[in-house]
């Protein structure tokens, strides 16, 4: 027979060795020590009392002291038992549960009300428990209610009862133990990870603790020891041990937990709850195995659901490969997967998931969609448009680069670029066909150039003789008078003469010739400038050697009407030598003729001073080639369409060509020469009026021949589309405001002033002046000045030459302000030349800020004027252009120069006096202190703005 020691039955028990061998020892067994050792048969017996007596009365103490420390070992031993008991025999369970009502249904007679509950409770311990026993909430409370639990039945049920009970429960239950050791060492560890903290020394006692109903027998032997003794006690202690279930009544819920069930499931459990097939079954299994079960069920339903979708996502990567909808058909969660793609709701987390592969395949068709081509410059408004953005954000982003643009304004296409790729979006450069025409002139070029005839615009003051020498040099042509040759009036026309070929553009004056250089066109080789040698250098013959010169364009000079009594020739050279026109003979480089148009006199020097400035000027074109060239005048005839002027530059142009001309394009249908000839080929030099074509260009369009209609007709449309966008975008022309800004961009060399005053002695002061102010990053240039008031050949010049314009004491007329504001040039006025050079100081190193500034509101004509005794001369007016404030000042402009500056006396409309007038009614204005007023003098209105500071 073996023996076994001490200590180790004190180990089996969880208890110490000395205690236990105090115990035994008191109670009289043959030991001596904890090395002492017992045969089978008592050591059985020790375990049955002794050691069994000692759990009780460990647990009985801590109840009743209510400590917390010893609770959890309770429900850790607890979770042992119900292990092994409900793996082993689920019918077992089924007994407690009759034992239960047994329990209840003799409670119902003896016990208290609290005790009823406490049986009712239990009978829902096991969901509650089996929620918690995995989360190890409460532990602390839950060994009170293990305790607790078997004290109604150790009340209620008969001694013999509860130890048959007891016998039937402990050998399975030592059964289960030993069938499943493991599975009891696995769920002790992980108690014991949790329980460390609590347990300390008390730790052995928890592993020793046994199953409930043991614990129950023993305390049911305890109390029955104690009723005797102490009946009232008992009771007492009864309901004290009863009561704490009735709170928490966990314990018989641990009990029949199957944990080693979910052991089991535990590593098999996640499959199959994926396995949407199984879910039902398997609820239907769980239902049947208890109400926790369901609840664990629920949770598997949680975990299946999540299962679901893992395998959905499994599915749904299937579905995808051939088409998703599909799939999600075959899907149970089908609507989930809809609800997934259709609607948001709480479900981005998912939907977050899924989406992308869900709408991968349009997503990239739309990625290839995300390219959009540019041609040269795009407006804002239209790249917002292709990248389906709001034009602000494109603004945005553009100001984020430091580009300032309206939605109007056109980016180039690397500035596209830059803002497409922040949205997404690609930008291809647009291969236009211009630059397929832009590649086919340069394969035009390096052809053999050939002397060409020069184009020559006459230009002068009125009435100096411009038209009559044209008509003289007319009559030197040896075509003239040839049959059908009636010359038809197409902007120019082309003189032979025995020294050479010379075409002349017949527009009319400086402001046409003007009007196309501002538009880039450059079609005048020479300028002739005619100044009537009685007259003198004039206004308009200074204006017109402005214009040329700032076309650089060379002058020949043919002084007029030297058959005049008081021709004074050299007063001539004399006055245009001061304007950088020093003739030949006197050193100079300017070519001088004197001419009489009237006599016919000098005509044929002309034309060889003409020939000879040719020559000089080597004008050479290459006939063989594609025809070039620009457009002098255009117009839409009844009968004949659209019809346009082009001096053929370069080239020579056949009938049945194509072409491209400014946004327009066609082919030549019928070509005309400058005697209304139809002619079938023209060449360089030349100007012929061209049927055929799709609009009426404008002068100054560059003409050019393509290869076919294709290629126009795709020009004309990019080009069109082009010009749409720059006239939407203003290019900013050069102002005193933004001149600091423009000479940083290192765009601005030359400040270049048309000048305007009232008198002579104010422009010579004020241009030598200004030309003082010049420093070494910029020179101030005075490009034209003039008496008189500022004219639309200013605003032209201006415009065509970058320049602003400057008046003292002239105001232009409204036509003229209008233009000026088409063409974006500045155009400045001012009562004295310091305040002028002090602007334009100011506006070289970035300072000017006005602190007032003017502003004309309105503008009034006198159509009468009446004298009143007292109050001085009343001016009947019409207020033609704004509105005239009774509190404004005002301007009174004889033949637009200013006269006086005052402030308005009165304002009356008929006799009432009015705050102020509108544009197309009549009033009565006064103006203070100054009654020279006279019908057809102009009345400016204005009122001076403060303006703030800024750092622009
Ligand atoms: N005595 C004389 N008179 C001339 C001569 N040339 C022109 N005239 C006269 O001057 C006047 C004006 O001549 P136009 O040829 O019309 O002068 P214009 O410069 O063309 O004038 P606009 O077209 O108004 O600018 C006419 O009466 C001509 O007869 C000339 O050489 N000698």
């Amino acid at each position: 027979m073996s023996r076994v020691r001490v200590y180790e039955l004190a180990k089996e028990a969880g208890m110490s060795s000395k205690a236990l061998t105090d115990k035994l020892i008191e109670l009289g067994y043959d030991i001596k020590g904890h090395s002492s050792s017992v045969d089978d048969d008592t050591a059985e017996k020790i375990r049955n009392t002794v050691l069994k007596s000692a759990n009780t009365e460990l647990v009985e103490k801590r109840i009743d002291s209510d400590k917390e420390g010893g609770t959890v070992i309770r429900r850790r031993a607890t979770v042992i038992r119900r292990r092994a008991k409900v793996k082993d025999e689920p019918e077992q369970t089924e007994q407690t549960d009759a034992d239960a009502e047994e329990a209840e249904s003799a409670e119902s007679a003896e016990a208290p009300p609290v005790d009823e509950k406490s049986v009712k409770l239990d009978e829902h311990r096991p969901d509650v428990e089996a929620a918690r026993i995995d989360t190890g909430a409460q532990r602390k409370e839950e060994p009170a209610r293990v305790v607790s639990s078997p004290a109604p039945e150790s009340v209620t049920l008969p001694e013999k009862e509860i130890e048959a009970k007891k016998k039937e429960e402990v050998e399975p239950e030592r059964a289960a133990k030993k069938v499943e050791p493991e599975a009891v060492e696995r769920v002790e560890e992980k108690k014991k990870a949790q329980e460390k903290t609590t347990e300390d020394g008390k730790e052995p006692v928890a592993e020793q603790a046994p199953a409930v109903k043991e614990v129950k027998e023993v305390a049911d032997k305890k109390d029955r020891q104690q009723k005797s003794a102490q009946p009232d006690e008992a009771v007492k202690k009864k309901k004290k041990i009863k009561t704490p279930p009735q709170k928490k009544p966990m314990a018989r819920v641990v009990r029949t937990i199957e944990l080693p069930q979910s052991e089991e499931s535990g590593g098999a459990a996640p499959r199959p709850k994926r396995k949407p097939a199984k879910g039902p079954q398997q609820r239907r299994q769980l239902d049947g195995a208890g109400q926790q079960e369901v609840i664990v069920e629920k949770e598997g339903g949680r975990n299946r659901k999540k299962g679901k979708r893992v395998g959905f996502d499994d599915d749904k990567e299937r579905d995808t490969r051939r088409g998703g909808k599909k799939g999600q058909k075959n899907v149970k969660f089908t609507h989930f997967g809809q609800d997934y793609q259709g609607r948001d709701g709480g479900k981005m987390g998912r939907r977050g998931r899924r989406m992308p592969k869900a709408v991968s395949p349009p997503a990239e068709m739309k990625a290839s969609k995300k390219r959009f081509k540019v041609y040269d410059t795009i407006s804002v408004g239209d790249l917002a448009q292709n990248m389906k953005v709001k034009a602000s954000e494109v603004i945005a982003k553009l100001m984020g680069l430091g580009v300032m643009a309206t939605i109007n304004q056109p980016v180039d296409t690397d500035t596209a670029m830059v803002i497409a790729a922040d949205f997404g979006y690609e930008v291809e450069q647009g291969v236009t066909e211009e630059i397929g025409m832009q590649m086919l002139r340069e394969a035009e070029e390096g052809g053999e150039q050939q002397p060409r005839s020069p184009v020559v615009t006459v230009m002068g003051h009125v009435d100096h003789g411009k038209t009559s020498i044209l008509d003289a040099i007319r009559k030197t042509d040896v075509a003239h008078g040839e049959a059908g040759g009636i010359t038809q009036h197409i902007g120019a026309y082309r003189v032979r003469s025995g020294a050479g070929d010379v075409t002349f553009v017949d527009t009319p004056g400086h402001a046409a010739f003007t009007e196309m250089r501002s538009r880039g066109a450059q079609v005048t080789d020479i300028v002739v400038l005619v100044v009537a040698a009685d007259d003198g250098v004039m206004d308009q013959t200074r204006e017109a050697i402005h214009h040329a010169q700032a076309a650089d364009v060379p002058i020949i000079v043919a002084v007029n009407k030297i058959d005049k009594d008081n021709a004074d020739i050299d007063r001539v050279k004399r006055e245009l030598s001061e304007l950088n026109l020093m003739p030949e003979d006197w050193g100079g480089e300017t070519m001088y003729c004197e001419t009489s148009a009237k006599k016919n006199i000098g005509i044929d020097s002309l034309l060889e001073s003409i020939q000879l400035l040719a020559e000089i000027l080597e004008l050479r074109a290459d006939k063989d080639r594609k025809a070039r060239g620009r457009v002098i005048e255009a117009q839409l005839h009844k009968g004949r369409g659209a019809v346009a002027t082009v001096l053929i530059q370069d080239g020579t142009l056949h009938l049945g060509e194509y072409f491209v001309v400014g946004q327009y394009s066609g082919k030549v249908r019928a070509m005309l020469d400058d005697k209304g000839q139809n002619i079938d080929q023209a060449g360089p030099s030349i100007p012929v009026e061209v049927q055929g074509l799709s609009g009426v260009p404008s002068a100054g369009d560059e003409f050019i021949v393509v290869t076919d209609e294709k290629m126009a007709r795709n020009v004309a449309n990019v080009r069109s589309l082009k010009a749409r966008e720059s006239e939407l975008g203003v290019k900013s022309k050069i102002s005193l405001d933004k001149l600091f800004e423009q000479m940083s961009e290192g765009d601005m060399k030359e400040l270049r002033v048309v000048l305007r005053s009232d008198v002579q002695g104010t422009l010579e002061a004020f241009a030598k002046a200004a030309e003082d102010l010049s420093t070494k990053e910029i020179k101030v240039k005075i490009l034209h000045e003039g008496t008189g008031t500022i004219t639309e050949s200013d605003i032209l010049l201006a415009s065509a030459s970058d320049a602003i314009i400057i008046g003292f004491n002239v105001r232009p007329s409204i036509k003229v302000k209008e233009l000026a504001t088409t063409e974006q040039v500045d155009v400045r006025s001012y009562d004295v030349i310091y305040h002028a050079l002090d602007d334009i100081r100011k506006a070289m190193v970035g300072l000017l800020d006005p602190t007032f500034e003017e502003e004309v509101i309105g503008l009034a004509e006198v159509r009468d004027t009446f004298s009143v005794p007292k109050v001085g001369t009343i001016a009947g007016c019409a207020v033609l252009d704004g509105k005239i404030i009774r509190s404004a000042k005002v301007r009174v402009l004889r033949d637009g120069v200013v006269i006086y500056t005052g402030k308005i006396e009165s304002l009356r409309r008929f006799k009432d006096d009015v705050k102020e007038v509108l544009s197309g009614f009549e009033c009565g204005i006064s103006v203070e202190k100054f009654n020279d007023i006279k019908v057809g003098d102009n009345l400016e209105a204005f009122i001076v703005k403060e303006i703030e500071a800024t750092l622009e």
